[in-house]
């Protein structure tokens, strides 16, 4: 089905470029009712945060429909949000949800990834590993609430989550499904998924382009938790409790030796190189390529074009079907 609809959005896209654009998230525009507690929600049109001070936790919405696709908007207001938050000493942690029951996330915007000038390429392509990247090193606890299917981008970003809750309903599968869609995914994608389920799973995962539901999903480990529907929030809020009483924030960023403990925010604007090396273990398995490891990039450059030029090779080398296992393009093409 993802691959029928990828097709379909491409299609649509190339043939009706102007016609995006029209199709933004309705959503509410001014400061949204509720919140618990007399607090106000805050956020954006397509980002809804429902802050709960005294527990030191915010839940974030995300509420772009109709499939809470990564647009460059959807993309930069989700940032901005999280950046509020973490800088605002009364959170401790958030929720990651959609406010559309059924649909975590479609992932990325195929029609942001077509039709478009190459600069446009280069800014989204940075938007979505800046995505990436702020909510893997947040110094906010994060833990995913995952209420709908969330294929691709959508399991992405769930993965940079400490923890994941996926609601019990068959239809609400989760995984890396590119090569269905005839894509490559990136190499950081696959090394999210390498860290959370073992390098044997992922490697299958990822050549099948296999998308999980949740018994399964469990099982393999891309999720930490299934529950029943309705129970996805206070599951995500008791898991949150347990985190936010060690007193360290969000311990695993500290220096335990896990994969993010060597990045930190102020690395990406200092040391860029981080970025390209992250998450490879010493023994990564999979072939390097040259840009992971290259002295990459010259010192003196401004972070934002340190940040695109791996992102760029990264583009072009997953247009190109390189930089993944090889049996992987086998299967792509
Ligand atoms: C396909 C080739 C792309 C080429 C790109 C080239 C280079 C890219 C290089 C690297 C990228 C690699 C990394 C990629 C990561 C990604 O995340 S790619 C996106 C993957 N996403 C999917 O596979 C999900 C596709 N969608 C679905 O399976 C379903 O829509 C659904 C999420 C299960 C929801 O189903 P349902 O409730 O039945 O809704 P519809 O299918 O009817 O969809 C409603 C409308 O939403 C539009 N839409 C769906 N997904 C996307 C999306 N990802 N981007 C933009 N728009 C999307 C869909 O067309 C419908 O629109 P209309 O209402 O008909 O206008």
């Amino acid at each position: 089905m993802a691959l029928a609809v990828g097709m379909r959005v491409l299609t649509r896209a190339l043939h009706r470029p102007w016609a995006r654009g029209l199709r933004v998230a309705p959503g509410r525009t001014g400061p949204a009712a509720g919140g618990g507690d007399g607090v106000r929600c805050f956020g954006s049109p397509r980002v809804l945060v429902e802050p709960d001070p005294a527990a030191g936790v915010a839940v974030v919405k995300m509420r772009n429909p109709p499939v809470n696709s990564f647009s460059l908007e959807f993309l930069t207001e989700l940032l901005i949000s999280l950046e509020k938050l973490e800088n605002d000493k009364t959170f401790r942690g958030i929720i990651l949800t959609s406010d559309h029951p059924g649909i975590f996330s479609a992932g990325l915007d195929l029609t942001e990834m077509c039709g478009r000038k190459p600069e446009h390429y280069m800014e989204y392509w940075k938007a979505v590993q800046e995505m990436w990247l702020r909510f893997y090193l947040s110094n906010l606890v994060v833990i995913a609430a995952i209420n709908g299917v969330s294929p691709a981008g959508g399991c992405l970003l769930s993965l940079t989550c400490d923890y994941r809750v996926l609601a019990n309903n068959p239809k609400y599968t989760i995984g890396l499904n590119e090569t269905r869609l005839g894509i490559v995914a990136p190499f950081w994608f696959k090394d999210m998924m390498v860290n959370t389920v073992g390098y044997r799973t992922a490697e299958r995962a990822l050549q099948l382009g296999l998308l999980f539901p949740p018994a399964e999903a469990l099982r393999v480990g891309v999720v930490d938790q299934v529950v029943p529907e309705d129970q996805v929030q206070s599951t995500a809020r008791s898991v949150m409790a347990q985190w936010l009483a060690i007193p360290v924030c969000r311990p695993g960023v500290q220096n335990q030796g896990l994969g993010r403990a060597v990045l930190s925010p102020e690395a990406l604007g200092e040391a860029p190189s981080c970025l390209i090396q992250p998450l490879a273990a010493p023994d990564d398995p999979w072939p390097l390529d040259a840009s992971r490891q290259s002295a990459f990039p010259p010192r003196g450059l401004p972070a934002c074009l340190c940040l695109q030029a791996p992102l760029f090779l990264s583009l072009v080398r997953t247009l190109v079907g390189f930089g993944v296992h090889p049996k992987s393009k086998r299967i792509s093409s």
